[in-house]
């Protein structure tokens, strides 16, 4: 029997979605939420990038701009600085795809030909120029609901159903990326959990993640250290979220999402790896 799971061609490496797949996290930014100035040299990018790839990522997702609230906006010319260089060392020295986390076109030209494999846009390729630039890379590509901007997304977010529209707004968003030539084969889906969401919005769509299987594409689901995580547990330190954002990808797999988008990879494979275990148990029949 043929393998019938679906997969990802990530400009030649291909990513099998046969289980969840962890998205490691590889922010080179000064001033990311959670791990802002870790690795903001490309040599401390480049060996975090190998450490999460020891620990069992699945893929890399390279970050050159904090779309924390509030964060300062980064030219592309700084943004290329920043990012090349890792994508390029990371390429050369991993076999794991590589995503760009970006919303810039210029800026996803240049990853994919430096040897990213996919674009991660959390802005769903709504600025100008986006959709064609990554159409014209052929790599896939994540699109992510955000409501507002990352500067004031946080001030009062707020829907009638947020699952209603969050749901609306991808449908439009994978018409759009269709529309501009991008297969559907190489589109995912992402909730953007805390993109002008409260922490009741955020839990209501990790609640019905299932809603949005029938979309048809592959859903990620980042929910890392984030806010609503701490004002649940009332760790007030992200780094002190380990275990609120392992439970919350755990749930968000059980619900349909086939990559999870981590800082801590070794945990989340822990995890599911006991996922996993359960899943493989066979079904008994109905006698
Ligand atoms: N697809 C997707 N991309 C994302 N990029 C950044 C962040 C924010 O997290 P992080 O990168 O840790 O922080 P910062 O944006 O401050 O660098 N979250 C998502 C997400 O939930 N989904």
């Amino acid at each position: 029997m043929f393998d019938t799971s679906p997969q990802l061609d990530c400009a030649g490496r291909i990513l099998r979605l046969d289980r969840a797949r962890v998205m490691g996290i590889v922010n080179v930014t000064p001033d990311s939420f959670s791990d802002g100035g870790a690795h903001d040299t490309t040599e401390a990018a480049v060996a975090h990038g190998l450490k999460l790839v020891e620990e069992g990522a699945d893929l890399l997702d390279i970050g050159g701009e904090s779309t924390r609230p509030g964060a300062a906006p980064v030219s592309v010319e700084e943004e290329l600085r920043r990012v090349i260089p890792v994508i390029e060392q990371l390429a050369a020295r991993t076999q794991v795809p590589i995503s760009i986390d970006t919303f810039k076109p210029e800026v996803m030209r240049a990853a994919v030909a430096a040897g990213a494999g996919m674009i991660n846009d959390i802005y769903g390729l709504r600025q100008e120029g986006a959709l064609d630039a990554a159409a014209a890379t052929g790599v896939p590509v994540v699109l992510m609901h955000m409501q507002g901007e990352p500067g004031h997304m946080q001030a009062d977010p707020h829907y009638d159903d947020v699952v209603a529209e969050v749901h609306g707004f991808l449908v439009q968003r994978l018409f759009a990326a269709e529309m501009a030539g991008i297969a559907k084969k190489n589109l995912l889906i992402d909730l953007g959990f805390g993109f002008g969401k409260t922490t009741a919005h955020n839990m209501t769509l990790l609640a019905r993640s299932e809603r949005f299987l029938e979309l048809g594409v592959p859903m990620l689901a980042g929910l890392s250290r984030k806010r609503s995580l701490g004002e649940l547990t009332g760790r007030d330190t992200p780094s002190e979220r380990v275990a609120a954002s392992v439970a919350a990808h755990l749930i968000a797999v059980q619900r349909g999402a086939r990559i999870v988008r981590v800082h801590d990879v070794a945990a989340t494979v822990d995890a599911l790896k006991i996922w996993q275990a359960v899943e493989a148990v066979p079904t008994p029949r109905a006698d």
